[in-house]
């Protein structure tokens, strides 16, 4: 059946990607919402090919100009808008998918949501799932709904899994480009720019997670996504630098079988697989992994004391509560510092260490709970860069 795409951060790195899948595929997916954050010329583009029935954008005098453009389109903006574009209720019998593709904890109070409204979702934002897994694990289990990764290496997984029992698992395995400073020491470190460290040596994606790979902590923050979709230990979950992110991560079974998903470092993979699942069909415009010219595949250990954010992440998930909440909000804030030449490299392992160190673990948080952790950490991190 024809499904309903609802699409949250369309006009991002993983958003534009999505939109890609439906354009090749535009007998089995609609544009049916669209929410997009400050880009409103990109948002034109998407609404003048796609034509989606609802919009939602962050601010409120771009949602007028976009609607005295468009005054056929019901329009919102910021939280609202978002929500709205969640939950949206088109007038026909498709089936309904949310493809969660905005950064930041943002996303979670849109994807809480959608699964209330029974929508399946196909999650791109891993900071959802990082700082209120239990929540949404919790929720869509209730609603019944399904939750489709989109996340490479949880994709790689999926596959890896094909249905098997989480009691068959021995590890889970995920790689690790080792991201834009991958062959420099802590040294090294010291007064490299944002240019630099954008410039990641495998994927092209927004600038937040393209910081995350280099410091690790994006590792770090797909260990615990990991965790909470396949409901494994973190003790069985393991990572293994491998440059080439060829090899989008593996799982060991109890006889010590390892099954690995392997193909070109391309998003459109892994999104039109959320999308098109149980079915797998042709990607247009894709190439083959030459595996005859690839030679050879590398593995190596990863080393907690050259990438700390690793260690941190590990530890916030084994404690819990809003201990990966803190993780996240400081890691977001510290990285927003950074993109804004305001902090060093370094200094955002350093702020999210020292949150870390001092907060006061509240045990099976609330949705409320999570929120007000998170904003009071943003909120903390931002002013104390100002002083
Ligand atoms: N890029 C990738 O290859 C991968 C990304 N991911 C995850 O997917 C998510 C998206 O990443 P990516 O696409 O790279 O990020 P981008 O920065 O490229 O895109 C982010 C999107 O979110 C929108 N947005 C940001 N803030 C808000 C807000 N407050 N309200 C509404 N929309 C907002 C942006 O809108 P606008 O630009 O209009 O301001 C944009 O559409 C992240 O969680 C990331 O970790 C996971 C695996 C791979
Ligand atoms: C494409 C994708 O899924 C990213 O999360 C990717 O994994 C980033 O690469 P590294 O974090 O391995 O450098
Ligand atoms: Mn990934």
């Amino acid at each position: 059946m024809k499904k309903n795409i609802f699409l949250l951060g369309g006009t991002g790195s993983i958003g534009l990607q999505t939109l890609d899948v439906i354009r090749h595929n535009k007998q089995r997916y609609q544009l049916c919402t669209l929410a997009a954050g400050r880009n409103i010329s990109k948002t034109i583009e998407i609404i003048d090919e796609f034509n989606p029935l609802f919009v939602s954008v962050t601010r409120e005098q771009d949602a007028r100009q976009l609607q005295a453009l468009y005054p056929h389109i019901v329009m919102d903006y910021g939280e609202q808008g978002l929500i709205q574009a969640a939950t949206f209720e088109p007038n026909n019998n498709y089936e309904n998918l949310v493809v969660t593709a905005v950064v930041g904890s943002v996303g979670l109070v849109p994807t809480v949501e959608a699964i209330k409204k029974g929508y399946n979702l196909a999650i791109a934002n891993k900071e959802t799932l990082v700082t209120a897994g239990h929540i949404i694990m919790h929720l869509a289990n209730k609603h019944n709904v399904t939750i489709m990764p989109i996340d490479s290496e949880h994709s790689a997984l999926f596959q890896c899994l094909n249905g098997e029992n989480d009691k068959k698992i021995k590890d889970l395995i995920i790689t690790a480009s080792g991201g834009s400073f991958r062959d420099r020491t802590r040294e090294e470190l010291e007064g490299v720019s944002v240019k630099q460290a954008l410039s990641h040596p495998n994927w092209s994606m927004g600038s937040k997670i393209t910081i995350d790979s280099a410091t690790m902590m994006n590792k770090g923050l797909e260990v615990i996504e990991a965790h909470w979709l396949y409901n494994v230990p973190y003790e069985h979950i393991k990572t293994v630098l491998h440059r080439e992110s060829i090899v989008h991560s593996m799982v060991e079974f109890v006889d010590t079988s390892i099954m690995a998903q392997l193909g070109t470092p391309d998003m459109r993979i892994p999104i039109q697989y959320a999308l098109s699942y149980p079915e797998r069909i042709e990607l247009k415009n894709a190439k083959s992994l030459n595996v005859w010219e690839l030679g050879s595949l590398h593995f190596e250990p990863l080393d907690f004391n050259r990438f700390p954010c690793l260690k941190y992440a590990y530890d916030s998930g084994q404690t819990g509560g809003t201990m990966t909440t803190v993780l996240n909000a400081s890691n977001e804030a510290a990285v927003s510092l950074f993109l804004n030449e305001k902090i060093n490299f370094l200094d955002i392992e350093t702020i999210v260490y020292n949150e870390l160190e001092s907060h006061n673990v509240i045990k099976n948080p609330s949705l409320d709970d999570i929120r007000a952790v998170d904003s009071e950490i943003k909120e903390k991190i931002k002013t104390n860069s100002s002083l």
